[in-house]
């Protein structure tokens, strides 16, 4: 009887046409591939080992399949054979019997376990976005949108096109859909090698055998497929074409999924009932021979034990059975593979060498990029400017304020102090908020900026400069309601002009105090840090903000010059008084001339510092 799955695949639904157009085909070999990495303790530094000589080889056309337990390394060897991380420690790593180069970064497609998107747009947008950005100048923009729709069409997410990705807040497409969308991603470039991190933790079945399809159709239209997966079920195991069976770093099986059982059987592991293929390798990787014949050099070294039930399953230790399965395979089989690795591929040498020439054209111009990361970032934080909540928050300090400076006297002096006091708080507030939440933005898209290759110079500078100009127009808009509110209820000047003028002090403050937290969170790249320092700084800048003490110390009053909220609270109180008052709660009104110069400095200053962190962030981990 055929299942959902079944009919679904054979209704074409979940088969993929996988487009015609040619791929660069690359050869994957991979020779005694071992990773350390050094762990510094309070005294000590040591060496762990996470992956001992791994052996392996993947073709176009072949679906490689990584298995192993939890932390048997699969993670480690994906990112490895993919150039995520650094070269391995010892052996060697090859494409069309090439050493890695950057240039083979354009024909890498990665999808990771949790993989970046943005939750406000809808699947067709992601992908559209992604074809803009990502292919190559020679195709014009309506050849790249068809390409995304063909993706749409390749991975059957015809239906679920308009509906948006979803998040941790929204609900959107579901996680097999979700995953589609990542691997269409990746697709949508025509990459010659696809690397997939667990595609189907956390799906059905059904779900996950439509998944592993797809990347068996994907393989078969001559790409070279690499996959950790971590149970498969059997429908999905006799999918795979090349198995790796990793088991504590070690290798445990190299070669044709469909032999694995065959050469496990000859070195004496058989299940003894009828069991899942992929649940009898990981137990054996994890050294438990439950259910499982003991091989004769195994059965001196049972492990004794005193219960009845002990007795009957005396069966050796794990350890025991790791040591015994990683030097079966060496003895018999690992050298044998190493041989056919020396075997050159089949390819002409201008073909090989093309894994390693800079073909790459920018998918486009700066300007392009530009425009479409902005329209993508602002479509994808509109929502967010727009939320009830962040409304409410804005609408109700106002009124507050409001409420508590209701129709304050300007006619004494003791009055016009306490307006200075309001000014100051809105200087404050609007000084405050941008700093936290600028601060997320660079860490929280960390994986998003390596993704996209942002950190190709040409491609950061113009993610960057949208990144940060995308939010402004909609940052205005609550500053204008909140101003309204306030100066209308405490009766401050709300004729065109002066407004006008404290519309723009608070705007430049708002910008200023953006940057701030963009510098501060791209220096440091990482959350507990950077808000950390960003509150001693932002209370720091508020106290010499010129409203709490006056007499400063000479050798701490410098600090004042760079807080955003001095600067704005003497702007502010220019424009209510100059015409009123030369000086006011200890603040001297002079042109302002300084202050607008120092809060642009800092609109730009800052941005510039968080600009070159990035670019440092990307020499660093080499993205
Ligand atoms: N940079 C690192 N520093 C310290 N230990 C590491 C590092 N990278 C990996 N490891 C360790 O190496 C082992 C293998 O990790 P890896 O993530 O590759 O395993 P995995 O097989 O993918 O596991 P899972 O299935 O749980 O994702 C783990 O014990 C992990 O803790």
């Amino acid at each position: 009887m055929s299942t959902q799955a079944d009919q679904d695949l054979e209704a074409g639904i979940c088969k993929p046409k996988l487009q015609t157009e040619p791929t660069l085909p690359i050869y994957l070999k991979f020779t005694d591939v071992t990773y350390k990495v050094t762990l510094k303790g309070m005294r000590t530094t040591q060496e762990k080992d996470i992956l001992n000589g791994i052996t392996g080889s993947v073709n176009p056309g072949e679906l490689l399949a990584l298995m192993g337990p939890s932390g048997s390394g699969k993670t480690t060897l994906l990112n490895l054979l993919g150039g995520r991380i650094n070269q391995p420690t010892v052996g060697s790593l090859t494409y069309n019997d090439q050493s890695y180069s950057k240039f083979l970064k354009c024909r890498i497609g990665f999808v990771t376990q949790d993989d970046v998107l943005f939750p406000h747009l809808t699947v067709k947008e992601t992908l559209t976005y992604a074809a803009l950005l990502r292919l190559p100048k020679t195709l014009t923009r309506e050849q790249k949108e068809k390409r995304a729709i063909d993706v749409i069409n390749e991975l059957g997410l015809e239906r679920c096109q308009d509906t948006i990705i979803g998040g941790s807040f929204v609900r959107g497409v579901s996680g097999g859909e979700r995953k589609r969308v990542c691997i269409g991603n990746e697709i949508i470039i025509n990459p010659s090698l696809l690397f997939l991190d667990e595609p189907t933790s956390g799906l059905d079945s059904t779900t996950a055998l439509r998944i592993v399809q797809m990347l068996q159709d994907i393989a078969e239209a001559g790409k070279t497929v690499v996959t950790t997966i971590h149970q498969p079920s059997s429908r999905l195991f006799h999918k795979f074409d090349k198995l790796i069976l990793l088991g504590k770093g070690s290798l445990l099986y190299f070669g044709k999924a469909s032999e694995a059982m065959v050469y496990f059987s000859s070195i004496g592991c058989s299940p003894l009932i009828a069991m899942n293929p992929a649940e009898f390798l990981i137990d054996l990787a994890n050294g438990n021979l439950h259910d499982v014949s003991v091989p004769s050099e195994l059965e001196d070294k049972v492990q004794m034990g005193n219960s009845e039930a002990e007795i009957r399953n005396r069966k050796p230790s794990p350890a025991v059975v790791h040591e015994y399965l990683v030097e079966a395979y060496e003895t018999r089989v690992a050298e044998n593979e190493k041989k056919k690795l020396l075997v050159p591929i089949p390819l002409d040498e201008q073909v090989k060498l093309k894994v390693s020439s800079p073909k790459r054209q920018w998918g486009a111009s700066w300007w392009e990029q530009y425009s479409i990361l902005f329209w993508r970032g602002f479509k994808e934080r509109r929502h967010d400017y727009f939320s009830w909540l962040r409304i409410t928050q804005v609408l109700s300090t106002a009124i507050i304020l409001g409420l508590l400076w209701w129709q304050s006297d300007t006619d004494s002096p003791k009055g016009l102090q306490e307006q200075a006091g309001l000014l100051f708080f809105i200087g404050v507030f609007w000084g405050f908020f941008p700093v936290f939440t600028a601060i997320f933005t660079f860490p929280q898209e960390r994986a998003m900026l390596s993704k996209e290759r942002a950190a190709d110079m040409y491609r950061l500078s113009a993610y960057f400069v949208a990144r940060t100009t995308s939010d402004l127009p909609l940052d205005l808009l609550l500053p204008v309601l909140f101003l309204l509110v306030v100066y209308f209820m405490a009766g401050l000047r709300l004729s065109a002009g002066p407004f006008f003028l404290s519309m723009l002090t608070v705007f430049l403050c708002i910008v200023a105090a953006q940057g701030f937290g963009l510098a501060i969170g791209a220096t440091f790249m990482d959350l507990k840090r950077a808000t950390t320092l960003a509150s001693v700084a932002v209370m720091t800048f508020m106290l010499a903000g010129g409203f709490f003490v006056k007499k400063v110390p000479i050798f701490i009053s410098w600090i004042r010059y760079l807080s955003f909220n001095y600067h704005t609270y003497r702007l502010l109180l220019k424009v209510q008084y100059e015409d009123i008052t030369p000086t006011i709660n200890g603040m001297r009104i002079d042109s302002g001339i300084m202050e607008v110069s120092a809060l642009v400095a800092m609109v730009f200053g800052y941005r510039l510092l968080a600009y070159l962190s990035l670019r440092r962030m990307k020499l660093q981990s080499g993205a």
